[in-house]
């Protein structure tokens, strides 16, 4: 995350770090909790890692330094992608992955609400970004959860300034005009959250964005009232 500051332990307790093992393990993507048994993320961070099981899903976690082989861990024994998903650009960057055991939920570790489908036309005044992805372009991935707000932008703002890429109405968009605040490398997958009402929702999947933080290049999410219907039916 760009321009942003420290999370707190406990504040954003649906986010989880996906980690990929192979002969090393790493951060790869941000996801949510949706349910107790299911983790919303971007299909893009599946790309050539569909096999679940070199997949580790931790939750409750403020700095990455905190995990170790003591550090309870969920695996992952399936994962599901968009059928119509081939790019982050052109859309449908949405993916589910079922834990293999149900989540136990805590103060500091349970779901964010989805979103739905009648609910498209709220105006979303409160959300932020989340992720321990790099801080400027050329960087690193960070320790500490990240968190900054971002204001959501209309469609048609964002496709000028998108002239390249056809921003569909299943994609949200948000950013300053000057820039200076936005989600990085490392951050994808994880929720655009916003607060409505006393009720935090994940209103955006991280995806894509030309640079970070970047003036007049906003950061594009895949926006998850579009796809509600999906969700529900491949998780209950
Ligand atoms: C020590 O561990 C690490 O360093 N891990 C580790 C460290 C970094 C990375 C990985 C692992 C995952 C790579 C493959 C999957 C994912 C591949 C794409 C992914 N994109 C983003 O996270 C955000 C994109 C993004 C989103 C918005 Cl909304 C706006 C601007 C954006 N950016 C534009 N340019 N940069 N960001 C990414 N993630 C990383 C890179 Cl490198 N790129």
């Amino acid at each position: 995350v760009v321009g942003g500051t420290d999370s707190l332990r406990g504040e954003w307790p649906w986010q989880v770090t996906l980690q990929v093992k192979l002969s090393t393990q790493r951060h790869l993507c941000g996801g949510s909790i949706i349910s107790n048994q299911w983790i919303l993320t971007a299909a893009h961070c599946i790309d050539n890692l569909e096999n679940p099981n070199i997949w580790r899903v931790y939750a409750d976690i403020l700095k990455l330094s905190e995990i170790n082989e003591d550090t309870p861990v969920f695996k992952v024994q399936e994962i599901i992608i968009h059928p119509q998903y081939v790019t982050a650009e052109t859309g449908y960057d949405i993916a589910l992955m079922k834990l293999d055991k149900p989540m136990n939920f805590t103060d500091l570790q349970h779901p964010i609400c989805l979103p739905s489908k009648e609910e498209t036309n709220i105006i979303y005044t409160n959300c932020w970004v989340i992720g321990w992805g790099y801080t400027k372009e050329q960087d690193q991935v960070q320790d500490i959860l990240q968190k900054a707000t971002v204001p959501l932008i209309s469609n048609e703002e964002c496709q000028t300034r998108y002239q390249q890429d056809r921003i569909t109405d299943k994609m949200i968009c948000a950013g300053d005009r000057k820039g200076g605040k936005d989600a990085c490398k490392g951050d994808s997958g994880g929720p655009l959250s916003c607060k409505h009402e006393e009720i935090w929702y994940v209103v955006g999947i991280t995806s894509w964005g030309e640079g970070c933080a970047r003036p007049e290049q906003p950061g594009v999410y895949t926006k998850v009232a579009e796809y509600a219907d999906w969700i529900l039916e491949k998780t209950m």
